[in-house]
C-alpha cells in the first residue's frame, strides 16, 4: 500500500475536505513559543513514527513559510492531508492507543509560533538531479534558482560537459543540484545516452537524490512525441521507481504559443494540458502503469521574464515559479521520508520495464485443441464431404426445364402459384449448388492425382498468367497529412494464388484515417497432395510494429492428413510463436482419429501441448467429435477436453443448418470449470436464417445469443426481435408479481 507520494501531488487539484479554517490559527495563537518549542523538539527526538510524522508536519509548514509560499497552496494542503491520512492508517493498523494527528491547524499555529521566535533548527535539505535533453535549459533553471550563473550554459552547443554538483542556499535552505550532461534526441544515440545515464547511476549510488527533475521545453511541440525511446532507457537504467520522485518541469514556458486547427493561437492552459499529457502518457507506457501521476512545473528562464510588484519571475498565467519549484521539490522530498518511515511500499506494481506478462494458458490450449482450418481446399481431404460426392450425381441435369417468369408475368399470379413457383426455384438452387460442389470436390482430387508431368504442364500454362496487377488505390481521406505517422500501402493482385492488400484503420481519428498495414493470403499446391498457405497481417507505423501469420503446409498420404503450421503474433512488443503438427487418419469408413503436437514460445518462456481427437460419423448427418489435451510450461500446467454432437440438415453442405451440442472441461490452477453449449442454425423460409447460440458453465457464467438475418423481409426480423423481448418482458413482469404475492 501506499499512501503518500511525491509523484501523486498535483498542483491543480483541490482539496476541499481539509480547507483549512483560517480562524483556528488565530484561536491556536494562545499556544505559546515555549510549549511549542517543547513539544517539537520532543517530536523530533522521539523514536515513535508516527509522533516523528507529526514533526515533519510542523518542518514542512516552516518551510512553506520560509519561501514565501502560502499554507493555503492545494499543494500544502495535499501534502498535510497524505500526511495526517498516512498516520491515522498505519495507526489503525498497529492498534496504536495514541490517536494520532496533529490536527492540521493545531499543527500550522505550532509552525507559526516556531517560526516567529526565530529558531533557526531545522535540518532539512535537499538534493536534486536533473535529467532531460541538450538544451533544455537544466542548467539554466539551476541558475536561475540560485540566481546566479553558477553554471554555464550554451544556446548553440551542449555546456554540460560532465557530471557536476552544484551547492548553495536557497531561502536559508540548502540545496544540491546534480547537473547532468545533456541527453541527445533519441534517433540513433541510444548508445551515448546509456553511456551518460549508467555514469549518472555511479554518480548517486552512495548518495540517492531526493528529487528527479525531468526537463522538457514546453514549446516543442510536435503531435507525435519522438522520445518515447529515451524515457524507456531512463526507465530501464535506473529503474521504474525513478519516476516516483520526478517533477516534469516544462522550460520556455512563455514562449509564443503555436495555432491551433482554426488558425488562432491556442489558449494557454489547453496547451499545457496537452503538451504534459502527452508526455505522462508516454511515461505511463515506459513504467507499464497508468497511476503514476507527476507534478508539472512550467519555468521560463529568459533574463526578460515578467515579474511580479515583490521581483520574482511570473509565467504568463501570473505563477510565480521559482517558489513553485521549491516547494514541489520539498513537498516530495518530506512524502518520501514520510512514506519510507511510516514503511508504506510503493503502490504501483510497477511491471519490470523488461519482463513480459505470462500468456494465458487456457486460451493457448483451447487454441491447440481447435481444429486448424487448412484454409484451401487440399485435395478432399475432408472425409464428410468426400462422402457426398457419391450418390445424387446428376440429380440437377435430370430435372425437366423451367421457364424463368418475367416480374410482369409473376404479378400475375395467385398467391399460391408465386410460393409454388418460389419454392421450385429454391429446390433448383439447392441442387445446383451440390453440383458445384460436388464438381469441385472431383476436381480437387483429379489435381491430387495428377502427376509431375502435368504439374509441369500446369507450371508452363501459369507462366503466362504470373503477371502481377496493381489495383488502383484506395480514396483516402482528404485529411490525410504527412504529418500522420503512417506509411502508405498499395494493393497488389497476383494470381489467384495469392492477394496483397492494404488494412483500413476507419478507427482512427479525422486526419487519422489511413492505410497502415499489409495483409497477405496466399495459397498454393505444391504438388498434387502438397499445398502450403500463408495468410497474415503486418501493421506498421513509424512508432509501432505488430504481426499475425498464420503459415501451414498440408500433406495428404493415402488415408493420412499431415499439417504442419507456424504462427506468430506480436503481443506486448514481443513475439509468439507456435509450431504445430497435426496428424489426422481415416482408421475407417466412419471414423477419424487425429493427434498433434505444439511448441509455444514468448519471451523466454515456452509451452508445450498436446492433444488427442476423434470424429465419428453416423451417416452423412450426425457427427461426434471427441478431443482432449494439455499444456505445460512455466510451472504450470492446464488440461481440458470436449465432446461435440452435431446434426446437421438434409441439404448440407450448401444450406448450412445445424443443431450442435457441447460439453466441455477445463482444469487450470486447482480449479476445474464444467461448461455447456446449444447452438442452432436454421433457414425460415427461403429468404431468413436463424441463429440460436447458449452457452453456460459451472462459474455461472454464461451468454444467449440470437440471431435473424434476412435478405428481404426485414419486418420479419423485426417482429421477432419485438416479440422476443415482449415475451422476455413479460416473464420478467410475472416473476416481479410472484415476488410481491
Ligand atoms: N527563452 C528561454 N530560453 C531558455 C530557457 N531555458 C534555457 N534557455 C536558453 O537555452 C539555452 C540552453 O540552455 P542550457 O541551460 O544550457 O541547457 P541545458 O539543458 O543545460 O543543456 P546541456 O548543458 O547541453 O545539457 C541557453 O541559451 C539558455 O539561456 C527558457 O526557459 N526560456
Amino acid at each position: 500500500m501506499e499512501m503518500v507520494t511525491g509523484a501523486a501531488i498535483s498542483s491543480e487539484r483541490t482539496l476541499s475536505e481539509n480547507q483549512v479554517n483560517v480562524s483556528s490559527v488565530h484561536e491556536q495563537s494562545l499556544v505559546t513559543e515555549a510549549s511549542a518549542l517543547a513539544q517539537y523538539n520532543s517530536n523530533k527526538g522521539n523514536k515513535d513514527p508516527l509522533t516523528q510524522v507529526e514533526a515533519f508536519q510542523i518542518s514542512f509548514l516552516r518551510l512553506v513559510q520560509r519561501i514565501g509560499q502560502s499554507p493555503e497552496n492545494p499543494v500544502v494542503l495535499q501534502v498535510l492531508y497524505r500526511l495526517e491520512l498516512a498516520s491515522l492508517i498505519r495507526a489503525a493498523e498497529s492498534n496504536n492507543v495514541k490517536k494520532p494527528g496533529l490536527k492540521i491547524d493545531k499543527a500550522r499555529a505550532l509552525a507559526l509560533a516556531l517560526e516567529e521566535s526565530g529558531h533557526d533548527d531545522i535540518d532539512f535539505s535537499l538534493k536534486i538531479l536533473v535529467l532531460g535533453k541538450t538544451g533544455v535549459g537544466k542548467s539554466a533553471t539551476v541558475n536561475s534558482l540560485f540566481d546566479e550563473a553558477k553554471v554555464t550554459t550554451n544556446a548553440f552547443r551542449p555546456s554540460t560537459k560532465g557530471i557536476q554538483q552544484v551547492v548553495g542556499t536557497i531561502k536559508g535552505i540548502k540545496v544540491t543540484f546534480i547537473d547532468t550532461p545533456g541527453l541527445l534526441p533519441s534517433n540513433n544515440n541510444q548508445r551515448r545516452n546509456r553511456k551518460i545515464l549508467i555514469e549518472v547511476r555511479k554518480f548517486i549510488r552512495k548518495s540517492p537524490p531526493d528529487v528527479v527533475l525531468y526537463f522538457e521545453r514546453l514549446d516543442f511541440y510536435d503531435r507525435v512525441y519522438y522520445d518515447f525511446p529515451l524515457l524507456k532507457l531512463i526507465t530501464n537504467v535506473f529503474g521504474s521507481s525513478i519516476w516516483f520522485n520526478t517533477i516534469l518541469v516544462m522550460t520556455h514556458s512563455s514562449s509564443p504559443l503555436p495555432e491551433g486547427m482554426d488558425g488562432y493561437p491556442v489558449s494557454y492552459e489547453e496547451f499545457v494540458g496537452q503538451r504534459t499529457k502527452l508526455l505522462q502518457s508516454y511515461i505511463h507506457q515506459a513504467v507499464s502503469n497508468t497511476q503514476l501521476e507527476n507534478p508539472v512545473l512550467l519555468a521560463e528562464n529568459h533574463p526578460m521574464c515578467m515579474k511580479n510588484s515583490k521581483g520574482e519571475k511570473v509565467l504568463p498565467n501570473g505563477q510565480a515559479w521559482l517558489s513553485q519549484l521549491l516547494l514541489l521539490s520539498i513537498s516530495t522530498k518530506v512524502l518520501g521520508d514520510a512514506n519510507s518511515l511510516l514503511k508504506f511500499q510503493n503502490s504501483f506494481q510497477f511491471v519490470k520495464s523488461d519482463s513480459i506478462r505470462q500468456p494465458s494458458l487456457p486460451h493457448l490450449l483451447s487454441s491447440l485443441l481447435q481444429p486448424r482450418s487448412t484454409g484451401t481446399s487440399i485435395g478432399g481431404n475432408d472425409f464428410q464431404v468426400d462422402d457426398l460426392s457419391d450418390g445424387e450425381e446428376d440429380e440437377y441435369d435430370q430435372l425437366p426445364p423451367i421457364r424463368i417468369l418475367t416480374k410482369a408475368q409473376y404479378q400475375q399470379l395467385s398467391r399460391l402459384q408465386k410460393n409454388a413457383y418460389l419454392d421450385e426455384l429454391d429446390y433448383r438452387e439447392t441442387l445446383y449448388l451440390k453440383k458445384q460442389w460436388r464438381a469441385e470436390i472431383r476436381r480437387n482430387k483429379e489435381s491430387m492425382l495428377s502427376n509431375s508431368g502435368a504439374s509441369e504442364n500446369s507450371e508452363f500454362e501459369n507462366s503466362s498468367s504470373d503477371e502481377v496487377v496493381q489495383l488502383p488505390d484506395m480514396a483516402i481521406p482528404l485529411s490525410f497529412d504527412s504529418n500522420c505517422p503512417s506509411h502508405r500501402y498499395r494493393c497488389l493482385l497476383g494470381t489467384n494464388e495469392w492477394l496483397l492488400r492494404p488494412v483500413l484503420d476507419s478507427q482512427g481519428w479525422d486526419h487519422d484515417v489511413c492505410f497502415d498495414g499489409i495483409s497477405l493470403d496466399f495459397s498454393k499446391q505444391i504438388k498434387g497432395n502438397l499445398t502450403a498457405s500463408v495468410a497474415g497481417q503486418m501493421r506498421k507505423d513509424k512508432v509501432d510494429f505488430s504481426i499475425q501469420s498464420d503459415s501451414g503446409v498440408n500433406f495428404v498420404h493415402g488415408k493420412c492428413l499431415f499439417v504442419s503450421a507456424f504462427d506468430i503474433l506480436t503481443a506486448d512488443k514481443a513475439l509468439v510463436c507456435t509450431y504445430r503438427g497435426d496428424v489426422k487418419f481415416k482408421n475407417l469408413n466412419c471414423n477419424s482419429t487425429g493427434c498433434g503436437l505444439s511448441l509455444t514460445s514468448f519471451g523466454k518462456m515456452h509451452f508445450i501441448g498436446a492433444k488427442l481427437e476423434d470424429s465419428i460419423s453416423l451417416g452423412r448427418r450426425f457427427k461426434l467429435v471427441a478431443n482432449t489435451g494439455c499444456l505445460v510450461g512455466n510451472s504450470q500446467e492446464t488440461y481440458g477436453g470436449s465432446v461435440e454432437a452435431t446434426i446437421r440438415g438434409k441439404d448440407f453442405p450448401v444450406r448450412d443448418e445445424k443443431v450442435t451440442v457441447a460439453a466441455n472441461f477445463l482444469t487450470y490452477d486447482k480449479d476445474m470449470v464444467l461448461g455447456g453449449s446449444f447452438q442452432t442454425d436454421f433457414r425460415v423460409g427461403r429468404v431468413a436464417k436463424m441463429s440460436f447460440n447458449a452457452n453456460m458453465n459451472s462459474r455461472s457464467l454464461g451468454q444467449i445469443s440470437f440471431k435473424v438475418s434476412t435478405s428481404e423481409h426485414f419486418e420479419l426480423g423485426l417482429i421477432t426481435a419485438v416479440s422476443l423481448i415482449q415475451a422476455l418482458f413479460h416473464k420478467r413482469n410475472k416473476s416481479h408479481e410472484w415476488e410481491k404475492t
